[in-house]
């Protein structure tokens, strides 16, 4: 079981890079843990970004482990072929899956961790029997569809929530917070027992985005450490 305190994982956002010169943008956060990469379809949330042929094309210069995040409808059907792709882990929403125990099974038949998403307003508690089969859960901390938004503290109970349970499953799953996580915010999300932490707008509207990975992972790392 990973003791609370753990190696904390930084994971860049790519949707607040440059999508002319998304080479280029991996590269100028190779220090960090993963590439988090949000999928958009117009259905699931009102905005659409990148699919397959991208993250394909993504895995094969990427410098670092893709962390592929869909925001997509009918996920049984699309997420594994993410995972066939390359993707480290390939996170689906639990509002939009229909048999999440058999996804998350294909995602790992695929070679990818597998993590279910929970929006804002949807609660933990329906879905925690799912620790069984997931490696992460992601605690959205804005509503899903697009960067730069406020952060919403009112999440942080939702975390110590999952942290608990998985405390008291024992297991190895972490928690990935996303929206809104910045210098100002994520020492509360480690505080309430987050390890992943998703920041696009804060490392990509950083002058030296290598450097904004390095502060964000010392001040994530010293909270994880005293929890
Ligand atoms: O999933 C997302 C939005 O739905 C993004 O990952 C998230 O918003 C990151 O951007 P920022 O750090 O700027 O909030
Ligand atoms: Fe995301």
């Amino acid at each position: 079981m990973r003791k609370p305190g753990g190696r904390v994982l930084i994971a860049p956002s790519i949707l607040s890079a440059d999508f002319a010169n998304l080479e280029r943008d991996l590269h100028r956060i190779a220090n960090a843990d993963w590439a988090h990469v949000d999928v958009m379809d117009y259905h699931f949330v009102p905005n659409l970004t990148l699919g397959l042929p991208v993250v394909e094309a993504l895995q094969r210069v990427s410098p670092i482990p893709l962390d592929c995040h869909l925001m997509i409808e009918d996920p049984d059907r699309w997420a594994p072929a993410y995972a066939e792709a390359g993707a480290h882990s390939v996170t689906f929403h639990i509002e939009a899956a229909r048999d999440p125990r058999t996804l998350a099974k294909d995602l790992h038949a695929a070679g990818a961790q597998a993590c279910m998403a929970l929006k804002p307003g949807t609660p933990f508690a329906p879905y925690e029997e799912l620790l069984d089969v997931v490696d992460m859960v992601l605690v959205m901390t804005v509503e899903p569809g697009f960067g730069g938004q406020s952060f919403m503290a009112d999440q942080m109970p939702k975390v110590r929530e999952v942290r608990e349970a998985i405390g008291r499953r024992g297991g190895q799953i972490r928690i990935e917070v996303d929206g809104g996580v910045a210098a100002s915010t994520i020492e509360q999300c480690a505080a309430a027992g987050a390890d992943v932490f998703v920041a696009g707008s804060a490392v990509y509207g950083a002058e030296d985005a290598a450097a904004a990975v390095e502060e964000l992972r010392g001040l994530a790392q010293a909270c994880a450490g005293h929890r």
